[in-house]
């Protein structure tokens, strides 16, 4: 065989149908490729090496060939491709990136994906992803199972924000059911929707898309914790309902994705019952919580009560992205709000029960295999382990609060019983601490720590050396929101984190 560098993309399966040249081309590309996966993986859990190397944009584009050219590109060219395009990836599953809600590199999920990529099949019909829409039934039934639905329906999108519009459009077609044929001139009035002033943009965002507009995803206020309260709740669909509006839709979020905030349940429940309107609640962050039978119990007490649930395993479980999934308690209402019968895919006299076919339940036809990573990592785990995962997520956050106390006044905690691992914080470099600074705790102190919050999240990344997120939210100026949610992280990095925020802040 020649030097696996010399070959090219024709000279491997498939086409290169010669199975005597092609097996052993192909075989030696791929482990190649492999090679250079394994080595970063090694160094996503070396604590030696950087988070990332940060460059601007433009300096990135200078530095990277990306090039489309007229001609092919050698085997040899590829694999350098591949090596360029990790060596200036941000490692997102290192122990030190505690940046976003999806954080880590769970190794049994990976494998699932690449096999994912190698079955390389769409999800719309059963009949071409028998083994994949199996699992499906069995991930998704457990997780009504644990929601509590003693039936219902469930489906995987691309994302939460998809999910939580599904979820809207499947609740305005159980109450207004002529929409899908007449649109919006069939419903006489105007629908309104709420969800807390701490939810996620998704929620907002799908008011727009599905022709509501913004304006009637009314924001209900929130206590001081990030949490909606349900006598405002009430308080603004007896509003509306007096004006002549049309109340549909409570967004109820567990685990907001700044705060980690979980709205009460049963007391939005009761008046969503009471007036009529459909429940959904957004779990999409805290959901991963109900592996748990204790938080489960603590956290959840009511959501079985819910009409519809996100719950993202690729956030606080760790699967790899994308993994979301929406459940209805009603069955039927995905195919009936969605249906559109596409004769060339959907026949119904396939020699197999269409039921198991998915593609009509949604509006999107193709659909990517989200779900064997999941059962995989599911199987490698069982529920005893998912628990033991997430109860340490939530240990480690405890060791976080108690550690930042230690610190006294370097740290100033927004939130002190973080109800998820989001922790919410400034860090407080030497000049602002309460014996250098007389201003301490007025707001012109609270805006010039925004400023040192963005400064310092710069300096992190150009060190390379840790990144925990930033954001205002309300009043608030810029706070750090550190989530833990990587089952690679331990006390030695929340250790690291405060260590390394103090060398790189506490002049700024
Ligand atoms: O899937 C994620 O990692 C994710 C989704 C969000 O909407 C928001 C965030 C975030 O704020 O970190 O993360």
């Amino acid at each position: 065989m020649a030097n696996v560098g010399d070959l090219f993309y024709d000279d491997l399966y498939p086409v290169n149908q010669d199975a005597e040249t092609a097996d052993p081309n192909t075989r030696a590309f791929l482990l190649e490729v492999v090679k250079i996966l394994l080595d970063f993986i090694s160094k996503t859990n070396d604590r030696n090496e950087k988070v990332l190397e940060f460059h601007h944009p433009i300096e990135m584009k200078k530095k990277l060939d990306l090039a489309l050219k007229e001609d092919p590109e050698p085997v040899s060219q590829l694999l350098e491709d591949c090596k360029q395009a990790l060596e200036n990836q941000v490692k997102t599953g290192h122990p030190r990136f505690i940046n976003q809600l999806s954080n880590g590199l769970d190794i049994v999920s990976m494998a699932g994906e690449w096999l994912t990529a190698t079955a390389n099949t769409n999800m719309f019909t059963y009949e071409i992803a028998p083994v994949f829409i199996l699992m499906e039934h069995e991930c998704l039934g457990k997780m009504r199972d644990i929601i509590g639905f003693q039936k219902g329906d469930s489906i995987l999108a691309p994302g939460g924000s998809i999910n939580n519009m599904y979820a809207l459009m499947i609740a305005r077609h159980k109450l207004y059911p002529q929409h899908k044929k007449h649109g919006m001139r069939a419903i006489k009035g105007q629908l309104i929707m709420y969800t807390s002033r701490h939810h996620h943009y998704s929620v907002s965002g799908g008011a727009a898309a599905i022709g509501l507009g913004t304006e009637n995803c009314v924001q209900v206020p929130c206590d001081d914790k990030g949490r909606m309260i349900p006598v405002e709740l009430e308080r603004l669909i007896t509003r509306h309902k007096s004006e002549g509006h049309l109340p549909f839709f409570v967004n109820c979020t567990t685990g907001t994705t700044v705060y980690g905030a979980f709205d009460p349940i049963n007391s939005i429940a009761d008046i969503c019952e009471k007036h009529h309107i459909w429940l959904h609640i957004d779990a999409a962050w805290g959901g991963g919580l109900l592996m748990s039978r204790k938080y489960r119990e603590s956290k959840f007490k009511g959501i079985e009560r819910a009409d519809s649930v996100t719950w993202n395993p690729h956030k606080l479980m760790g699967t790899l992205l994308q993994c979301s999934t929406l459940h209805v308690r009603e069955s039927g209402l995905l195919i009936s709000c969605n249906q559109m019968s596409a004769d060339y895919l959907f026949q119904t006299d396939k020699v197999y029960d269409v039921c198991y076919d998915t593609g009509d339940k949604v509006i999107q036809c193709g659909r990517h295999n989200d779900i064997f990573k999941f059962w995989l990592q599911w199987r490698s785990r069982g529920m005893s382990g998912f628990e033991r995962q997430i109860e340490r997520l939530m240990e480690l956050t405890a060791y976080q609060v108690r550690r930042m106390k230690e610190e006294g006044e370097k740290f100033y905690l927004l939130n002190d019983e973080p109800e998820c691992t989001n922790v919410i914080f400034w860090y407080v470099p030497e000049r602002l601490r309460p014996r250098q600074c007389p201003q301490y705790e007025t707001r012109d102190w609270q805006l010039e720590l925004g400023t040192v919050t963005a400064k310092l999240k710069g300096k992190m990344m150009s060190e390379g050396s840790l990144m925990v997120s930033y954001q205002p939210l309300g009043m608030l100026p810029n706070f750090f929101r550190s989530i833990i949610s990587n089952q690679a992280v331990g006390e030695v990095d929340i250790d690291f984190m405060l260590e390394e925020m103090e060398r790189l802040g506490k002049d700024l």
